[in-house]
């Protein structure tokens, strides 16, 4: 199976390259990058030597030949590319945020009109995973959202309100520097941004709305020092008290199936570098609040590797091939 990574310089490209070394099926045969064309992929991404002798390239959209192609490219541009793709019969799969909500509130959100939308299913396999093997293109969700409604999804009939407070990484800004992800901006310091409209909270909004929740949803993120990871503490608040055991049923039910998420206390460095979403709930006295907390890392589950899951069902891999990689705590 032969896979291109169009913006295979910035952080989810490098990612899915170094995940996918391990892939047993898939063999990353095109790195594409605008400005680094003609160099070698571990000049800027010197992990990964030894596991690709791939030069970055800029071929016409139209010239890559492959069975899979990733967009790992900002939002907005991925739209130039996932038509030519999949009129021939190239699965794709794009990080981006362009094919995850309706076309009007994706134009509402993102300020800009969607030159090229086509209505795909939502790549979070948990929630949808009946909808992706038939599909040619997949919409990767984002990172807060994965996090977010991961942690909520069981409870989301029962709540009538969600708060959704994350704490994340710096890669999540990409890999351009700028004045709000410069050092001496996140290095000794914490703090609160786009504290009411955030653009993902449509995504969050729209999953909760698929689970069948009239639930009022809110979500507020912050910029942790750190390079990897998303905490997200989700106030589920109900109408009728629940008991710990009810929740703790309801939680194992949902995710008995779900390999990549785990019930247990979550922390950034118990899921780095991996695939897994772990969550662990606690009922507050009273029963009306449950408080459930997720970790993910944003650039794995967050996006490439929640992106390879994806690829693996839309191209009947086994669902972790690739995917098998172990946290690294400490
Ligand atoms: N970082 C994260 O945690 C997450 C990211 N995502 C999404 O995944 C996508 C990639 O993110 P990330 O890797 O962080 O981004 P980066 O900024 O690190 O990398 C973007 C890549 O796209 C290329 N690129 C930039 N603009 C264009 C363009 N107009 N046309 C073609 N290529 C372009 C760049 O290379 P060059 O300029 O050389 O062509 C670069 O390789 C984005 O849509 C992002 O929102 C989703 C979930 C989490
Ligand atoms: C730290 C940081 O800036 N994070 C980004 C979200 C990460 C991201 O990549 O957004 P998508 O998942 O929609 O692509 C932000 O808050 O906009």
């Amino acid at each position: 199976m032969q896979i291109a990574i169009i913006g295979a310089s910035g952080f989810t490209g490098g990612e899915l390259i170094r995940l996918l070394a391990s892939h047993s099926e898939g063999e990353v045969v095109c790195a594409t990058s605008r400005k680094l064309a003609g160099k070698a992929v571990a000049l800027t991404h010197p992990h990964l030597r030894g596991f690709t002798d791939l030069e970055y390239t800029n071929p016409d959209v139209g010239d890559i030949d492959v069975d899979v192609a990733f967009l790992a490219v900002p939002h907005t541009a991925a739209m130039n590319y996932a038509g030519s793709l999949i009129e021939r019969g190239i699965r794709t799969i794009d990080l981006s945020a362009d094919y995850r909500l309706p076309k009007d509130t994706y134009e509402k959100v993102y300020g800009v009109e969607h030159t090229d939308y086509h209505t795909v299913p939502y790549g979070l396999p948990e929630l949808h995973r009946n909808e992706i093997p038939r599909s040619i293109l997949v919409a990767n969700p984002g990172c807060f959202p994965t996090g977010a409604t991961l942690a909520a999804a069981p409870l989301a009939k029962r709540a009538h309100t969600i708060i959704y407070d994350s704490k994340t990484g710096v890669s999540g800004a990409g890999v351009s520097p700028s004045v709000t992800n410069m050092y001496t901006n996140v290095g000794d310091n914490f703090t609160a941004y786009k504290m009411t409209a955030h653009r993902h909270v449509a995504e969050m909004r729209q999953e909760m709305g698929f689970l069948g929740s009239s639930a009022s949803v809110h979500f507020t993120p912050h910029l942790l020092p750190v390079n990897r990871g998303i905490l997200t503490t989700a106030h589920i608040l109900l109408d009728e008290p629940i008991t710990q055991e009810e929740v703790d049923a309801l939680y194992e039910d949902f995710y008995a199936r779900e390999f990549f998420v785990r019930l247990q206390r979550p922390s950034l460095s118990g899921v780095r570098g991996s695939n897994f979403c772990d969550v662990a709930f606690e009922v507050e006295e009273g029963g009306k609040r449950v408080v459930a907390v997720s970790a993910i890392d944003n650039l794995v589950k967050g996006a490439s590797g929640q992106a390879i899951q994806n690829m693996n069902l839309m191209c009947g891999c086994a669902e972790a091939d690739g995917l098998m990689v172990v946290p690294l705590q400490p």
